[in-house]
């Protein structure tokens, strides 16, 4: 939490571009040429590959990246258990899954010397991580950097939603900052230290993290849309090279299966002096993304708005959707605007970045969250339908707000600690309540 930091993410340079094969070094010289694995690397350093897929997944989604490192991963002490704090993985069996609707206000405010691992809390999820299927939604408030001390998941990627304070994330590729209206993801295996960039002594750094099992996000297919829209390859950005060359006690955190699992290492394993490959971690814009919906009549279906996807092996059939809310006009001649009453085979998990999302009058508030499970009925709530239904229907601009979704094809069963938990807010229901019969035969 240093001016240092802040500076730090503010000179950051990238490589652009979505799913590329990048490679870049710290030192010149460092990246092999020609070969992965050359007899002797150069500079002295050790060769290493990082898979995210299987050897043999078809190349449009093979994921591997080579390593150029001081010391190989290899040369570390045996993991011991570590307490999970607030974390919980798939399966999630502590709970029944709940038909009712659920919407939570943000997280309190953490202890003093809270960082980002410590500050993890699950709301729940789906699916089974030893199995590599579903996800689970986190939360984090933090008001202290990760010293001395990093992270990996092997149970899968994570796309980290700021929705407070910028994040500088040190990881084994280089380093990406994140604020609020940006998202981050750290893939599989990587490991990394969080860094925050506001807020000395003032409020904590606060966001969400979907944490994906299942296959890597991808870019959704275009279909009629054609060839350009929704978010562009080229807005996405890699790390450069950067390493640490510290020899001193790091403690290394694993979540591996569900637990977390810690070694102290004599040096740090953020030492990855070149690299190249398609295993990376990356940082999006949102306000980049290039909105698309009606402009005739009638409401589209959000998954015009998804950012990212992670497939099932039924196609079309997401295990994740990330859809994002953002700012456009609404155009539609004689058209209910606002989301639509429906009723979804998919589940759906909310978040809001900032300002106001135009289903909900209030109550849904940054830094909260609201789950609508397979097949709950939802909406807009009640003032929204009304205001909505005697609108006068000129262009209008939605740019109040910024809002996502974690949508998943599985029901996602929500912890213990969120379904008791002191914000969730009691009452949820009542948002469509007064709804009144307006029926003439
Ligand atoms: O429930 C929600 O607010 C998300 C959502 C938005 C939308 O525009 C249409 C369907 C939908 O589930
Ligand atoms: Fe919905």
């Amino acid at each position: 939490m240093s001016e240092q930091a802040r500076k730090t993410a503010e000179a950051l340079e990238y490589l652009t571009g979505f799913g590329n094969e990048h490679s870049s070094e710290a030192v010149p010289g460092a990246l092999p040429h020609g070969r992965n694995s050359p007899q002797r690397a150069p500079l002295g350093l050790y060769a290493e590959q990082l898979s995210g897929s299987a050897f043999t997944e078809p190349r449009r989604h093979n994921r591997r990246s080579w390593l150029y490192r001081i010391r190989p991963s290899a040369a570390h002490p045996a993991f011991t258990r570590a307490g999970n704090g607030a974390l919980r993985t798939a399966p999630f069996t502590e709970a029944v899954p709940d038909p009712n609707r659920l919407r939570w206000n943000p997280l309190p405010d953490p202890a003093p010397g809270t960082d980002f691992l410590a500050g993890l809390w699950t709301l729940g999820g789906n699916g089974d991580a030893t199995q590599r299927t579903g996800m689970a939604i986190h939360l984090y408030a933090a008001n202290a950097d990760m010293t001395d001390r990093v992270f990996s998941d092997s149970d899968g990627e994570l796309l980290i939603v700021p929705e407070r304070g910028g994040l500088l994330l040190r990881t084994e590729l280089g380093l990406l900052s994140a604020g609020p209206g940006e998202v981050a993801l750290i893939p599989r295996g990587v490991r990394f230290r969080v860094e925050l960039l506001d807020g000395e002594g003032g409020a904590p750094a606060r966001g969400y993290v979907c944490e994906n099992y299942g296959q890597p996000f991808d870019l959704p297919d275009l279909g009629p849309i054609g060839a350009n829209g929704l978010a562009s390859a080229r807005d996405f950005r890699a790390p450069v090279a950067a390493y640490e060359d510290v020899e001193r006690p790091t403690e290394v955190v694993n979540k591996f299966c569900g637990n977390l699992w810690t070694a102290t290492y004599d040096h740090s394993p953020l030492d990855v002096v070149a690299w190249h490959g398609t295993h990376v971690p990356y940082v999006y814009d949102l306000r980049r993304f290039n909105v698309i919906g009606s402009i005739s009549h009638d409401h589209p279906d959000p998954s015009i708005f998804t950012v990212l996807t992670s497939p099932s092996d039924t196609p079309g059939l997401a295990g994740v959707d990330f859809v994002v809310f953002a700012p456009r006009w609404l155009v539609g001649e004689d058209t209910f605007r606002p989301p639509y009453f429906h009723r979804n085979v998919m589940s759906e998990y909310m978040g809001l970045i900032e300002g106001a999302y135009d289903a909900k009058a209030e109550g849904f508030v940054p830094g909260g969250g609201s789950l609508h499970n397979m097949m709950s009925a939802h909406g807009p709530d009640r003032e929204t339908f009304d205001r909505a239904s005697a609108a006068e229907l000129k262009p209008q601009k939605i740019d109040d707000g910024l809002a996502f979704m974690f949508e998943t094809r599985w029901p996602i069963t929500a912890t213990p600690q969120a379904a008791g938990a002191e914000h969730l807010q009691r009452g949820y229901d009542d948002v469509w309540e007064g709804l009144q019969r307006h029926f003439r035969a």
